[in-house]
């Protein structure tokens, strides 16, 4: 299996229109390359650009859907899409990952459920999502998981019970904390066992500048690729066989011990 991660820059000096459009031709060009292509997260506006959740917010099925879902029927490709401000049927504004089918159907939506910024920006301005979210695709399941979710070991471990092989981490992460980046993208991999697919964005948005270095790690921990800190297309070749392989030949995950109490509750 083959993918691709488009690590695309989110500057302020192009319009939402433009990159859609960018990112829709990078898409298109890895038609033969990759079975499947992974976007960043909230790449319309950039996952800083706060104050443009609201103006940029669209529905589910919304421009970024369309022009998502055209490009991955073109390309015959699996595509997550990466996460855009979604406006839902009630108001409220999500950080809602598409994932499409090579035919261009929505296979799959998930809403970012651990919100960044604490006491602001996507913490205030966004709701929480609340379902775990896998998808399965000819050879491997996908685990659903958005940028600060990273941070959050049991989200993924709730993902591998409910199947997941690959985990797909799209990210608008900054380069002030890159080194978390790659050590939680490799921790992920090892303790779950599982292919890490974490794609990145380039560029400086709202100030803040971007990490890039997308990342490929396989069950074993070691990354099988990686990109610099610019825009870039980051190709890997996996063996989905490979979990199954690294779960029979170190079982280290029929190890684990449920239900754990904490002394003195
Ligand atoms: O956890 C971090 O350091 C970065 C998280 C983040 O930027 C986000 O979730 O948008």
């Amino acid at each position: 299996m083959r993918a691709s991660l488009i690590q695309i820059a989110v500057n302020a000096d192009e319009s939402v229109e433009a990159r859609r459009r960018r990112a829709a031709s990078l898409v298109r060009e890895q038609a033969g390359v990759a079975d499947l292509v992974v976007l960043p997260e909230l790449w319309t506006t950039g996952a800083f650009a706060f104050e443009e959740f609201g103006s940029a917010a669209e529905p589910v099925e919304g421009p970024t859907y369309e022009a998502m879902a055209k490009a991955a029927s073109d390309a015959g490709v699996w595509l997550h899409a990466g996460s855009v401000p979604e406006r839902a049927p009630d108001g409220r504004l999500y950080n809602t990952s598409l994932v499409f089918t090579p035919s261009g159907d929505l296979a799959a939506a998930y809403r970012k459920i651990h919100r960044f910024g604490f006491d602001k920006g996507e913490a205030v301005l966004m709701g929480a999502g609340s379902e775990l979210v896998t998808v399965r695709l000819p050879g491997t399941a996908l685990g659903l998981a958005t940028c600060y979710d990273l941070r959050f070991p049991e989200l993924f471990r709730g993902l591998v019970d409910a199947g997941a092989e690959t985990l797909v981490v799209p990210a608008g992460w900054p380069e002030r904390r890159r080194s978390h980046w790659t050590l939680l993208a490799q921790a992920r991999a090892v303790e779950n066992q599982a292919f890490v697919l974490a794609c990145g964005t380039a560029g400086t948005h709202a100030g803040v500048p971007q990490a890039g270095h997308s990342i490929v790690v396989d069950p074993w921990g070691e990354v099988l690729a990686e990109a610099g800190a610019d825009e870039e297309v980051l190709t890997a070749e996996f063996d989905p066989v490979e979990v199954a392989r690294t779960r029979e030949q170190f079982p280290a995950l029929k190890d684990r011990v449920l239900g754990l109490e904490t002394p003195g509750r």
